[in-house]
């Protein structure tokens, strides 16, 4: 759906993209880098709005050099910044959209009514866009994107300013955006933990190189280490101390609880990570759980997080450089 070979952009003071060489297939992509990492400027070069210093690109086949202006037929996109003028409804703008990209009057307003129920602003759709919320404001946003039926939309920062329920909402909505659509989308963010949830692909990039792209799932695929969490119970007051006591003595590793703290995070504080050496630890998690009384709530393969994956490669690296010196 986008290839990108050997690109390269370079301003007069820094270099944006360093030989960018990254394949995205169709479906929802997160393109993940820190501030400065050369999202914006990639997804510029992407519309053919700026052109490349050095390298190839191409976007459904399209070379990005001499077709912008027909992967721009082809392609929406919703710019990170606030673009949106104060004075006119939500439905003029998008509707004004709608006619620049080549719709006709009647389908424009057809169009623009169903993508702004779409995103969930079907209410508010006649007052004018400078009273809206932030999350009201990326959704007009969304909507301008999608009102042509773009094959592909790239989102530049779409839940930028939003508060976390308003993160989940559009993260959920640009899935559906896929799902109900079949539109794919390449929307980038600095948080990787929020594109974890929601994209099938992830390339990761930082000063403008690319430093990793796979599938999320491979990302987070199955660790070495089972979540158990159990009950209290009146014999055992502290279950947990308890279970990882009996494991311990079982001959079973047993991390501390404090490593569990995205569990904890969700809700709840009880969790034991339990290292897997064969398939017979689970019967002995099983059975310390059942001669101590307890309850058990779960047991459950534990799964990367994105973000570990390059805490481990940081920390790796660090010690790389200590033994160095
Ligand atoms: N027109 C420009 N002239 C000079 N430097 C630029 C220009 N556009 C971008 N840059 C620089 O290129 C680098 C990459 O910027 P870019 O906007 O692509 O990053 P980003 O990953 O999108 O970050 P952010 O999320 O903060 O926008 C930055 O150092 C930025 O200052």
């Amino acid at each position: 759906m986008i290839a990108t070979e050997s690109l390269s952009k370079r301003f007069p003071r820094v270099t944006a993209l360093d030989r960018l060489s990254v394949d995205i297939t169709p479906g929802v992509t997160g393109l993940v880098g820190a501030n400065g990492a050369g999202k914006s400027t990639l997804i510029k070069i992407l519309l053919g709005l700026s052109p490349a210093t050095e390298g190839r690109a191409t976007v459904l086949g399209l070379d990005v050099a001499t077709e912008g202006g027909a992967i721009r037929e082809r392609v929406g996109y919703m710019p990170e910044h606030d673009c949106l003028p104060p004075d006119v409804s939500a439905t003029e703008f998008v509707v004004h959209m709608a006619r620049m990209s080549g719709l006709p009057a009647t389908a424009a307003r057809e169009r623009t009514a169903d993508t702004l129920r779409h995103v969930g602003l079907y209410e508010e759709r006649y007052r004018p866009i400078g009273g809206y919320s932030t999350g009201m404001k990326q959704r007009v946003k969304l909507a301008q994107a999608l009102v042509h039926d773009p094959q592909l939309v790239l989102l530049d920062e779409p839940t930028n300013g939003l508060d976390p329920v308003g993160r989940d909402e559009m993260l959920a909505l640009i899935r559906r955006v896929h799902t109900d659509f079949g539109i794919s989308v390449l929307v980038t963010s600095h948080l990787l933990g929020e594109l974890e949830r929601t994209c099938d692909q992830v390339v990761v990039i930082d000063g403008g190189k690319l430093l990793r792209s796979s599938s999320t799932a491979e990302f987070t695929q199955a660790t070495g280490s089972l979540a158990v969490e159990v009950t209290d119970s009146d014999a055992c007051p502290d279950g947990t101390a308890a279970l990882i006591k009996a494991l311990a003595a079982a001959g079973l590793t047993v991390q501390p609880v404090g490593r569990a703290a995205e569990f904890a995070a969700a809700g709840s504080g009880h969790v034991v990570l339990v290292d897997v050496i064969g398939d017979d630890t689970y019967d002995t998690v099983r059975d310390a759980v059942t001669d101590l009384g307890l309850g058990l709530v779960r047991m459950e393969q534990r799964r990367h997080r994105i973000a570990e994956v390059f805490q481990t490669a940081d920390s790796a690296h660090e010690r790389g450089s200590s033994d160095a010196a």
